[in-house]
């Protein structure tokens, strides 16, 4: 193994430029040569494939996004793109390849380890939908974000007793939402995983506002949307002004904590020691603060719940 290759695919997230970074002078320290692959598996496809050096990767650890951009590339679910992408690997003589990504984008990485080619995955998305690993890089991030979102929010909901729906990312994960509510303080919190009955939330909200609760502010997951017929069966229920707020594409970006630099980093550089050992097809992730790597199969296998424990400490705190 001479030339360590690396891609982000997906959704970016907020570490992936410190995953990338570690990767790239993790390899370089012990020896190898390093291959960026530009805007996910699409430029693998079309060999938008560049040499990486040290200096390729200076002052990007602080920075969202991800330098290596990203896409989302229906052709390489077909086998005629895979093999197309394969092959280029092939002819930028590239013979392993760090994937950073989520469970679509390690599917694309599983296929290529099967088809021989050595690959690791590495979890990017601020969804934190991968049951097999604690932390995903980037959710971090964008629980600071969604957090400095109510903190806003909630002034203005109790200056004007409003009550305010705030609707977060996650696609089928209510993790942001979970999470950034019990954070936040929200007085009640939405996820995908359980039905909500919105008639106990009325009641919550109404009960609230006669012992003299100023604000009300309800996380909403995205999984579960359609926060403006929440808002009006609130209204109707409750006799309150409701309003809200989409945060979006807000929560993707932005500089990456401390923790998500961390974890990028860590990740990044385990990566590479599990390819320098002959280890392959493994998805990194961390357990109790501590670096592992799972067969994709495994890792894509585990089903992810929410935390109920979490669910019913932000319930109670919010009554
Ligand atoms: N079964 C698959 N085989 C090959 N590539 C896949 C497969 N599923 C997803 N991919 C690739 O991974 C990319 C990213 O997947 P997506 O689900 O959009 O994001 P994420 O990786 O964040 O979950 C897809 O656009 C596609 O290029
Ligand atoms: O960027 P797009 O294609 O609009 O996708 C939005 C989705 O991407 C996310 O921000 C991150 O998800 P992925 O990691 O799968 O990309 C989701 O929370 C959201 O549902």
């Amino acid at each position: 193994m001479k030339k360590i290759g690396v891609l982000t695919s997906g959704g970016d997230a907020p570490g992936m430029n410190a995953a990338i970074r570690a990767v790239v002078r993790t390899a370089i320290y012990h020896g190898f040569e390093v291959a960026g692959v530009y805007r996910g598996y699409q430029g693998l496809i079309e060999g938008d494939i560049e040499n990486l050096n040290i200096t390729s990767v200076g002052d990007i650890i602080h920075r969202g996004g991800t330098m290596l951009r990203t896409a989302r590339c229906l052709d390489f679910k077909t086998d005629e793109g895979f093999n197309k992408g394969l092959q280029m690997l092939r002819m930028f003589k590239v013979d392993s390849l760090v994937v950073i990504g989520g469970d679509g984008s390690f599917n694309g990485a599983k296929r290529l380890a099967e088809a021989g080619f050595p690959t690791i995955g590495i979890p990017g998305t601020i969804d934190n939908d991968l049951a097999y690993t604690d932390y995903t890089l980037g959710f971090d991030t964008a629980l600071t974000t969604v957090v400095s979102a109510i903190g806003n929010i909630r002034d203005t909901s109790s200056s004007h007793g409003t009550v305010n729906i705030i609707e977060v990312m996650g696609r089928n994960c209510g993790d942001i939402a979970l999470y950034g509510g019990l954070a936040g303080g929200a007085e009640a919190v939405i996820i995908p995983e359980l039905d909500t009955d919105v008639d106990e939330l009325c009641r919550t909200i109404i009960r609230g506002k006669k012992r003299g609760k100023l604000h009300s502010i309800i996380l909403l997951a995205e999984g579960v949307g359609k926060p403006y017929e929440l808002a009006e069966q609130i209204k109707s229920k409750t006799s309150s002004d409701v309003k809200v707020s989409v945060i979006g594409y807000l929560q993707r970006g932005g500089t990456p904590t401390p923790n998500d630099r961390i974890l990028g980093s860590r990740m990044g550089a385990h990566a590479v020691e599990l390819l320098m050992e002959g280890q392959y097809g493994k998805a990194v992730g961390i357990k109790g603060n501590q670096m592992i790597a799972l067969d994709f199969d495994e890792a894509l296998n585990m089903k992810k719940d929410y935390d109920k424990g979490i669910y019913e400490l932000a319930r109670i705190l919010a009554i």
